[in-house]
């Protein structure tokens, strides 16, 4: 693994969101993203070197609502650059890691993704993200 690509905050309302963080970080969101597979709304914001994604459910059964209503708004999950995703979830379910999703799906921002059990890691989701070239 690189670096930590994003970390995912889940939001209930995403204005909202955009304008808090916005007056936090004192730059605007640099882009917005549906993700319908997902069930997400998304917006990211730039911090130095490092990456926040805001992810607002667009659906009931969306992981964003579930964990929104268990759990509320906070930290959702962390991200993390790879170069070859293939080879990484290889690795990772070598190492006994569950790999949700092990063929890599579209995410946001140009990414191929996929996601660890956050059993299997000590209470975090971990997200895997490779550039689409
Ligand atoms: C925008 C695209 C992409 C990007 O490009 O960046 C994204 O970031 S998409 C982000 C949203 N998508 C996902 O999260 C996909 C992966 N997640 C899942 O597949 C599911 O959320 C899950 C992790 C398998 C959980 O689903 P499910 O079992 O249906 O939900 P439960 O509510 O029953 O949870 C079971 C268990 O897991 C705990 N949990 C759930 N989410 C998280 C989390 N984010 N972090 C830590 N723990 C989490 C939940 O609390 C339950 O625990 P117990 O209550 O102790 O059983
Ligand atoms: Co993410």
């Amino acid at each position: 693994m690189k670096k930590i690509e994003h970390i995912g905050i889940a939001v209930k309302d995403i204005e909202a969101s955009n304008a808090l963080f916005e007056a936090l970080f004192g730059e605007p969101e640099y882009k917005t993203e549906a993700v319908e597979s997902e069930g997400v709304k998304t917006s990211f914001f730039k911090v130095g070197p490092n990456k926040i994604e805001l992810l607002e459910a667009t659906k009931e059964d969306s992981p964003i609502a579930k964990y929104v209503a268990k759990k509320g708004e906070g930290i959702h999950h962390i991200a993390f650059d790879v170069e070859d995703i293939t080879a990484e979830i290889a690795r990772l379910k070598e190492k006994g890691f569950t790999v949700l999703n092990e063929t890599p799906k579209k995410g946001a921002d140009n990414k191929l993704v996929a996601f660890l059990h956050p059993k299997g890691t000590n209470g975090v989701l971990v997200e895997l993200c490779q550039e689409i070239s």
